[in-house]
């Protein structure tokens, strides 16, 4: 492979862990806002805050500079949470250089305008081939050296096999897909499905029923996303299923720990509170649920999950609703 330089912005868990896998294949430069992050990296090559205990290769270099990055960059990756996106934008357009990718790592949508990341990279940087990176993903086990396999998405089928090789590795098998929209909103929109599992685990709920979730969830996932323009095998992929196991299942999830912390009768103001990682599922339930509107597709778990998140009612009064009892055909929403 030809040499890039890659420019990584967000210096958290999945910025710093998807910058150490890039590091093995192409020089990477990762940008965090927090120059005491920087100084870690670069004199102790760790990030003890969000990846404790992980040893981060020696040539990984990092700046609190991000004009130095994105300045010198062929491919920018953008790690930083969904309602901090265009801002970072922004401030990239200073100085990207022209047909420079931007490849998103968020799996979150933005409050305001209900946008996918990638559209918001569209708007803010028109003309720059957009993609995301996504799928079953967890950044501590990847930095551990478990095996895990991820799809990277673009509309070009040649730039995305380009890039395919930016990311891969022997440990993290990487797949393309052309399905940017569905393979997007799998990562969106399984955070919210995951809160729902957190609240019901929390609850005491049994293996049947987290069972249920995941697949009730799934499908009205599906069914949000091929309205949206997604294509259906794809929430049956890494994006979709493989994604939606490993947050639902997962005690390294956030999302997962917010329903869990739900289901204790606290409030999502404190539970974020004493949260310093985001969870994306909290912050999109709003959009999610606009856009399911919009769509006139029926979410039953997202809408519970939605009531409880913004207060409506709490994890217990929404239990029985998870767990609906009253069931029409399985291909039917409720
Ligand atoms: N962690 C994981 O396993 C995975 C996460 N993701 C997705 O990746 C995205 C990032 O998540 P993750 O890295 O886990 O989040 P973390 O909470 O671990 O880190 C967030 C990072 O974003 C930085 N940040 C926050 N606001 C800004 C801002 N305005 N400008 C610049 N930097 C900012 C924080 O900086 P500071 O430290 O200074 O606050 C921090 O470095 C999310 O959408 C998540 O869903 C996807 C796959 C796996
Ligand atoms: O997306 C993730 C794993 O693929 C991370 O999930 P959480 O944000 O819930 O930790």
């Amino acid at each position: 492979m030809n040499e890039l330089n890659i420019g990584v912005l967000g210096g958290g868990s999945w910025g710093t862990t998807v910058a150490s896998l890039v590091a093995r294949n192409t020089p990477v430069t990762l940008w965090a806002r927090n120059p005491d992050t920087v100084a870690e990296i670069n004199d102790r090559h760790s990030n003890e805050t969000y990846l404790p205990g992980a040893k981060l290769p020696d040539n990984l270099r990092a700046t609190a500079d991000i004009m130095d990055v994105v300045c010198h960059a062929d491919v920018i990756v953008m790690g930083v949470p969904s309602q901090n996106f265009r801002e970072v934008l922004m401030e990239v357009r200073r100085c990207i250089r022209a047909w420079v990718p931007v490849i998103s790592l968020t799996k979150g949508l933005e409050l305001d305008t209900r946008m996918r990341m990638t559209e918001i990279i569209n708007d803010v940087l028109p003309g720059h081939p957009a993609g995301v990176l996504t799928g079953p993903n967890l950044a501590r086990e990847i930095m551990a050296g478990q095996a895990a396999a991820g799809v990277i998405a673009m509309d070009d089928p040649v730039i995305v096999r380009g890039l395919q090789n930016v990311f891969k590795s022997g440990l993290f098998r990487v797949y393309t897909n052309t399905d940017v929209i569905g393979c997007e909103l799998g990562g969106v929109l399984k955070n919210i499905i995951a809160i729902a599992v957190g609240m019901g685990d929390g609850l005491g709920a049994g293996d049947n029923t987290r069972a249920a979730l995941i697949t009730r969830g799934l499908a009205e996932v599906t069914r949000l996303g091929v309205a949206m323009g997604g294509r259906a095998e794809t929430f049956a992929g890494l994006a979709g299923m493989g994604d939606m196991i490993a947050t639902c299942t997962s005690s390294q999830s956030r999302n997962r720990h917010v329903g869990m912390e739900l289901a204790k009768g606290r409030s999502m103001q404190a539970i974020i509170d004493d949260m310093f990682m985001v969870a994306e599922g909290a912050k999109s339930a709003p959009a999610v649920m606009a856009l399911a509107e919009q769509h006139d597709v029926e979410m039953p778990i997202a809408r519970d999950v939605y009531r409880v998140v913004t207060g409506e009612t709490n994890a217990r009064g929404v239990y029985r609703g998870l767990l609906r009892v009253s069931a029409g055909a399985e291909s039917e929403p409720g």
